[in-house]
C-alpha cells in the first residue's frame, strides 16, 4: 500500500513537470558553465570610470599569478598597486593586521572622495584571482542596487564577541575584507569612517563599519552573501566545481558564478589548484586528454639553446642513501645537454660503500678526461659530511649558487633516473622560481610532487592528483611540494626566501621542510607532466651481499635492470619477423639479448667471489644437481650458486619468451629452467666440450666476451648442419633447439678464457 502510494505521488510530479515545461526555459548553470565568454576583451574600449586597487609589497610568484588573471580579461589595464616594494607596515602578515591597506587605500582614493560614478575594486592579490570578465562583474555589481559590496564567508573573524550583531541575510553573513567594491565616493566614505593604525586589523575595522546599522544603511553597504561576485573558499571550497571540467568556476551550491576567487586563511592551497585551471590555463575536457592553455604562453619564457650566452648552472647530486644503479644516474647527469664551460657541478655523497663507485664515476668523466670543460666539479665524500644533517647539506649546496653567482640551481637526489639528456634545459625553459619535471615510480602513484599537503605540512590526496601523476593531464602545475629533482632559478635562491633547515621538520623530512618554507614565502612550486624525462627508482630492498647488486634489482627496479642490462637492440629485434632473424646456422638464431655492463658485471661478480668458484666443476658427478650426474660437464658456476636462478628466470620469461614466440612459432616457453650457468673456457683448464644433446627444449647460449681479444680459437659447433658460431658480439645470444636436432660442441679454445651464459629452457 505503502508503495503504491509513493508512485501516484510520483506520477503527480511527473504530470506538473510536464505542464511546467510550455514555459520558457531559463538557461540551467551547467549549460552556462561550459559556454565560451562571447567577448574579445582586446576590442573594449577603455573605461576611465572603473579602477582596481590592490596591495602588494613584493613582486612574487602570486602576485604575477594575480596580474595574469587580470589580464586575461584585459583588466590589468586597471589596476593600481599599492605599497609596491615599500616597506610593509602592517606587522607580520600571518598575524591581524593590515590597517596599513587601509591607510594606503585613503591616500589613494582621495581625489575621488565625491565621485559617485566611477565604480573601484579593491583585492587582495597574493590569494586571488579573476575568474571572469568586468562587463560580468558590473551586471552583477547592478544587481545588487547598492553603493558598496563587501564579500562574506561563514567564518567569523576576528572578533567572534560581534556575533549577534551580524544582520541575517541570504547565505554567508559574515564579512571577509579581501574583496570588496563600489562607489569611488562611498569607498572614502568607509574609508574615513574612523583613524586607524597601520598595524590595526583592517577586517575588524570594516566588520565595525558594516556593523553600524545607521552608516550601512545610509551608505547601502552590503555584503555578498551568495558569491555573486566574490568567493571566498574558507570553508567553502566544495561549494565550487571540483571536476574542473567547466569553462567557467560555479559555485553550485548557491547557484552563482562568482568572478573573484580568494584563497582567504587555510586554502591557500586551493586557490593555487583552482589557478591550475582558471582563468584560462587548463580545460581537461577540451580533447582526449585537456588543453594546457598557459603552456602556449610564450611570454617570459626562456629558450636557452637561443641565447648568447648560456646561463651559468649548478648541478648538485645527493646520495644520501645506498642507491642501485647509482652509475646510471652519474652517467646520466653529466650526459645532459649543456655547454659545460657553464656548468659547475657538485656531488655530495654520504654512502661510504659507495664512495669508491662515486670516484671513479668523476675519474671518468672528468679527471682522465682530457675533453672535458666543466667549470667546476667538485666532491664530497662521507667522511667530510658525516657530521652534517641533510637539512644542512642541502642548504650548503644551495648556498654554492650564490657563492659561483649561478643563475640556476638544480638539486638532483639519486633516486631519479632521467632517460632524456634535455632535462635542464626543458626545466629553465618555463622560468619558474622552482619547477620540476615529474617523475614516477613506474607503475605506481608514488611520484616527486604532492598535490595537496595537511595542516602539517604531509601529503594529503588532491581532488585531481591521479589525473595528474597518470598524465592524463599534461600542463604545467603550481603544488604544494616538490621533491627529489629540483630547479630554482638564481635570483630566487639568492633572495634567501628559501631554504631547507626550519625547526619544524625532522632531518629526514627535509623536502617537507623545504616545501613549506616556500609556501610561506610565496614561492611557488611547479610540476611539469609534458614530457618523460624519466622516474623514480626504489631504493628499499637493495642487498649489498654481492659486488653488482644491482644485478639482483630485476624484481624491485625493473625499468632500471633493463635500462642497464638488457641490450640497447633488443626492443628493435622485438619488432622483427621470424625470416628477418640473422640465422648464423639453420635453425640457430641469433639476437642481441643482454648488455655489455652485464656480462662484464656477471662475469666480475663470479671472478670476484673469494678463492675460485668454478673449481671442482667440470666431474660428471656434480652435487649441485638434484640427480647428482651431468652428462656433458662445463667448468662453470649455476645461478642456483649465486642465488640468481629467480632473476635469470624473469630474464627468460620477460625477453627471451617473447623472442623465442617469434622465432620458434607454435610454441610457447613454459618458463622453466634448471640449469642456467656461466661457462669458463681457458687456456690451462678446460679448453672445450665435447658433442652433445642439451637437456632441454631450447637453449640460449649467450656470449660474455670476445673472441680474438680476450682469447682465440672457441665458438659453437652444429655437427648435423656443419656449421661453426663464432666472433659472437657480447650480449648476443644464440638460440637452439636442445635434444632432437642440434648435436654440437664447443670448439676448443687456444689462448686466453671464453665466457658464455648457458640456459637449458624447459628441460
Ligand atoms: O661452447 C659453446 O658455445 C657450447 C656450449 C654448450 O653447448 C653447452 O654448454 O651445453
Ligand atoms: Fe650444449
Amino acid at each position: 500500500m505503502l508503495l503504491l502510494l509513493s508512485v501516484l505521488s510520483l506520477s503527480t510530479a511527473l504530470i506538473e513537470v510536464e505542464n511546467n515545461a510550455v514555459e520558457p526555459e531559463e538557461e540551467t548553470l551547467a549549460a552556462i558553465v561550459e559556454r565560451e565568454p562571447a567577448i574579445n576583451y582586446n576590442d573594449e574600449p577603455f573605461d576611465d570610470k572603473f579602477l582596481i586597487f590592490t596591495v602588494a609589497s613584493d613582486d612574487n610568484d602570486p602576485y604575477q599569478r594575480y596580474r595574469r588573471s587580470l589580464r586575461i580579461f584585459n583588466m590589468e589595464r586597471y589596476l593600481k598597486t599599492l605599497g609596491l616594494n615599500e616597506a610593509w607596515l602592517g606587522g607580520n602578515m600571518e598575524s591581524p593586521g593590515g590597517g596599513y591597506k587601509v591607510n594606503l587605500l585613503k591616500a589613494a582614493l582621495a581625489p575621488y572622495k565625491d565621485d559617485m560614478e566611477t565604480i573601484v575594486m579593491f583585492t587582495d592579490s597574493y590569494d586571488v584571482i579573476f575568474v571572469a570578465d568586468k562587463p560580468e562583474i558590473l551586471d552583477n555589481f547592478k544587481s545588487f542596487d547598492a553603493n558598496f559590496v563587501i564579500s562574506a564567508e561563514s567564518w567569523l573573524w576576528p572578533d567572534t564577541s560581534l556575533e549577534d550583531k551580524y544582520p541575517v541575510i541570504e547565505g554567508k553573513k559574515y564579512l571577509c575584507s579581501g574583496l570588496m567594491m563600489g562607489y569611488a565616493g562611498t569607498f572614502y566614505n568607509i574609508l574615513n569612517y574612523k583613524v586607524i593604525d597601520n598595524r590595526f586589523d583592517d577586517q575588524l575595522f570594516y566588520t565595525h563599519v558594516y556593523l553600524d546599522k545607521e552608516f550601512r544603511e545610509a551608505n547601502k553597504i552590503v555584503l555578498d552573501g551568495t558569491s555573486k561576485i566574490f568567493h571566498n573558499l574558507h570553508g567553502a571550497v566544495r561549494e565550487l566545481d571540483y571536476g574542473f571540467g567547466n569553462k567557467r568556476i560555479a559555485n553550485w551550491e548557491m547557484g552563482t558564478m562568482p568572478q573573484v576567487i580568494h584563497g582567504n586563511g587555510p586554502t591557500k592551497i586551493d586557490l593555487n589548484r583552482f589557478g591550475n585551471y582558471y582563468p584560462r590555463v587548463f580545460n581537461p575536457s577540451d580533447g582526449a586528454n585537456g588543453l594546457c592553455m598557459i603552456c602556449e604562453e610564450k611570454e617570459g619564457r626562456v629558450n636557452v639553446t637561443e641565447m648568447e650566452t648560456a646561463p651559468l648552472i649548478l648541478t648538485t647530486l645527493f646520495i644520501t642513501e645506498r642507491t642501485p644503479f647509482l652509475d646510471y644516474f652519474i652517467n646520466q647527469t653529466f650526459a645532459q645537454e649543456y655547454p659545460q664551460e657553464r656548468w659547475h657541478l657538485r656531488i655530495y655523497n654520504r654512502v661510504f660503500s659507495q664512495a669508491d663507485l662515486v670516484q671513479e664515476l668523476v675519474n671518468y668523466h672528468v679527471t682522465n678526461n682530457a675533453k672535458q670543460k666543466y667549470a667546476s666539479v667538485k666532491i664530497y665524500q662521507p667522511k667530510a659530511l658525516s657530521l652534517k644533517s641533510r637539512m644542512e647539506i642541502y642548504d650548503e649546496a644551495m648556498g654554492e649558487c650564490v657563492t659561483l653567482g649561478c643563475d640556476w640551481y638544480f638539486a638532483m637526489d639519486s633516486v631519479i633516473t632521467l632517460t632524456e639528456k634535455t632535462v635542464l634545459t626543458d626545466l629553465m625553459y618555463w622560468n619558474k622560481s622552482v619547477i620540476t619535471t615529474q617523475l614516477t615510480q613506474p607503475g605506481q602513484y608514488w611520484s616527486n610532487f604532492w598535490g595537496d599537503v595537511n595542516k602539517d605540512g604531509f601529503y594529503k590526496r588532491a581532488p585531481d592528483y591521479f589525473e595528474l601523476v597518470k598524465r592524463e593531464r599534461q600542463g604545467l602545475w603550481n603544488v604544494p611540494l616538490v621533491n627529489n629533482l629540483v630547479a630554482i632559478r638564481g635570483d630566487v635562491v639568492r633572495s634567501g626566501k628559501l631554504r631547507y633547515s626550519g625547526e619544524k621538520y625532522e632531518d629526514s623530512n627535509y623536502e617537507v621542510s623545504f616545501a613549506a618554507n616556500a609556501r610561506a614565502a610565496n614561492v611557488f612550486m611547479y610540476m611539469v607532466n609534458l614530457k618523460y624525462h624519466g622516474h623514480l627508482k626504489r631504493m628499499e630492498n637493495y642487498t649489498d651481499v654481492n659486488t653488482h647488486n644491482d644485478l639482483w634489482q630485476i624484481f624491485i627496479n625493473q625499468v632500471d635492470w633493463k635500462l642497464n642490462y638488457i641490450h640497447p637492440s633488443f626492443d628493435k629485434y622485438l619488432q622483427k619477423k621470424r625470416y628477418q632473424f640473422p640465422q648464423p646456422c639453420p635453425d640457430v638464431f641469433h639476437f642481441p639479448l643482454l648488455s655489455k655492463k652485464f656480462s662484464w658485471h656477471i662475469i666480475h661478480e663470479l671472478e670476484s667471489i673469494p678463492g675460485d668458484v668454478f673449481a671442482g666443476s667440470g666431474q660428471n658427478n656434480d652435487a649441485r644437481l638434484a640427480g647428482g650426474y651431468e652428462n656433458v660437464p662445463t667448468v662453470d658456476v649455476h645461478f642456483t650458486q649465486i642465488n640468481f636462478q629467480q632473476e635469470w628466470l624473469k630474464v627468460l620469461r620477460d625477453y627471451v619468451k617473447p623472442i623465442q614466440r617469434l622465432v620458434f612459432e607454435g610454441y610457447a616457453f613454459h618458463g622453466n629452467a634448471y640449469l642456467s650457468f656461466v661457462v669458463k673456457y681457458h687456456e690451462a683448464g678446460q679448453r672445450k666440450l665435447v658433442p652433445h644433446h642439451d637437456h632441454s627444449t631450447f637453449t640460449t647460449n649467450t656470449a660474455l666476451n670476445r673472441q680474438n681479444i680476450d682469447y682465440e680459437g672457441g665458438g659453437s659447433y652444429f655437427i648435423r648442419q656443419k656449421c661453426l658460431v663464432r666472433d659472437v658480439d657480447i650480449g648476443w645470444t644464440l638460440m637452439h633447439p636442445g635434444r632432437l636436432t642440434h648435436y654440437h660442441e664447443g670448439k676448443e679454445i687456444t689462448k686466453g678464457t671464453r665466457y658464455i651464459l648457458v640456459s637449458f629452457n624447459d628441460p
